[in-house]
């Protein structure tokens, strides 16, 4: 009786959505309540592991939507911060993008050098030291730095992917994640993109469904109905950089800005109640809270003339609105009325493709990180 051949390598698949922040984003950064819900938007990483460990152990890396693929030895990666408890550490990060500069060709976009770093940091901080070599191929339907929690979704992730690789270098068992703690180092890796995360952008990619967040997922909320379209502007923007704008504002203007935060959270307190009724009872509602939602985001300096002229189209059509994430450019979103018909989202859809604007229907809610083991 011949032997059963082991395959020589393990291949798996993680998934993470995007997020779509409903109402409250700044705000949430200082405490207040947002609301917010995955996206069937998705970012996946294929993984796979050589387990015959013959020759020098490697990180392949493709970053397709980057266009951009390396090579990182292990050996030289071989700072182990593993085991400690999720922090950023800022020394590891200084000799990690020593040793990426040193890999990469010059003039390497900041971006792909980010998405490196953040790749590097938690392969350090979660698996350590081995001897493995392992590929890491890297697509996503999440449009990059436009609001939609690419950044979230990539380092939730990278996180999930790294908790399996340990498990599967020490362990023949069964990987059960633990959402916790991927999500606890996903909010690190937020932190070196983006300074002052609230953390709810990891946290609705971790968990997925339609949540309320304030400091963590305090509730769920269900949503009968909701028709939404989601809109591109096409504006470039950084939310490192919106969010530092508004501290500025905020320490400026202390007693001008908190008011402005406390209407956004009492928005929010409104929007989750009234989410969770019939979606005929509603609707007028949610177009007030939202437009107010807008235009004190607009007040504290977040918005953008595109997304004033998304707002504007969506009421003029009927529809509710408002511009989500950090704003500065990057995505707004339409509520449909639940009586419109098809015709009239038609018509604002060709109105807002003539703007110059891309839009597409999206879905609430959808499940949270998920792994898949690929055969064959
Ligand atoms: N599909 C991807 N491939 C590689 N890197 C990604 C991908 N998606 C996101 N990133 C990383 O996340 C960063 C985007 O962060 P950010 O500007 O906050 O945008 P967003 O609002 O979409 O989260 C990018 O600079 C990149 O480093
Ligand atoms: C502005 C903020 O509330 C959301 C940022 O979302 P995004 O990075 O634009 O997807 C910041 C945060 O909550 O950390």
């Amino acid at each position: 009786m011949g032997e059963t051949q082991e395959p020589a390598f393990r291949k798996f698949v993680v998934r993470t959505p995007g997020k779509l922040i409903l109402t409250g984003e700044h705000a949430v950064v200082y405490g207040k309540l947002a609301l917010a819900a995955s996206v069937d938007l998705t970012t996946e990483m294929y993984l796979t592991l050589h387990t015959d460990r013959h020759g020098s152990s490697s990180f392949l890396v493709c970053l397709e939507d980057l266009k951009f693929e390396c090579s990182l030895p292990l050996a030289e990666l071989q700072i182990s911060n593993a085991g400690t408890a999720p922090n950023l550490d800022l020394e590891l990060l200084d000799k990690l993008k020593s040793l990426i500069a040193s890999r990469i060709p010059a003039g390497t976009n900041h971006t792909v050098q980010m998405s490196l770093l953040a790749l590097c940091f938690l392969y350090c901080s979660i698996v350590g030291n081995s001897d493995a070599s392992f590929e890491l191929r890297v697509k996503s339907t999440i449009p990059i730095g436009a609001g939609l929690g690419s950044s979230a979704a990539f380092s939730v992730g990278s996180s999930a992917v790294f908790h399996l690789l340990h498990h599967h270098l020490s362990s023949q068992g069964v990987f059960v994640p633990d959402l916790d703690v991927i999500n606890s180092w996903a909010f690190q890796c937020e932190k070196m993109f983006h300074a002052t995360p609230s953390g709810i952008d990891n946290a609705v990619c971790t968990y997925g469904g339609v949540v309320k967040y304030k400091k963590a997922v305090i509730g769920s909320v269900s949503i009968p109905e909701a028709r939404i379209l989601l809109v591109n502007t096409g504006v470039g923007r950084q939310t490192k950089l919106l969010v530092e704008a508004v501290r500025q504002k905020r320490n400026d203007f202390t007693a001008i800005m908190d008011p402005i935060l406390d209407s956004i959270d009492q928005i929010s307190c409104k929007m989750a109640e009234i989410v969770q009724l019939p979606p005929d009872s509603n609707f007028s509602a949610i177009q007030e809270l939202l437009s107010t939602n807008h235009w004190l985001l607009a007040s504290m300096g977040v918005s953008h003339p595109s997304l004033d002229e998304i707002h504007r189209l969506a009421r003029a059509h009927g529809q509710a609105g408002k511009l989500t994430g950090a704003g500065g450019g990057g995505l707004a979103y339409v509520w449909l009325n639940p009586n419109c018909s098809d015709d009239q989202v038609n018509a604002l859809q060709q109105q807002l493709t003539l703007s110059n604007f891309t839009c597409w229907p999206t879905r609430l809610g959808v499940k949270g990180v998920q792994i898949e083991e690929l055969r064959n």
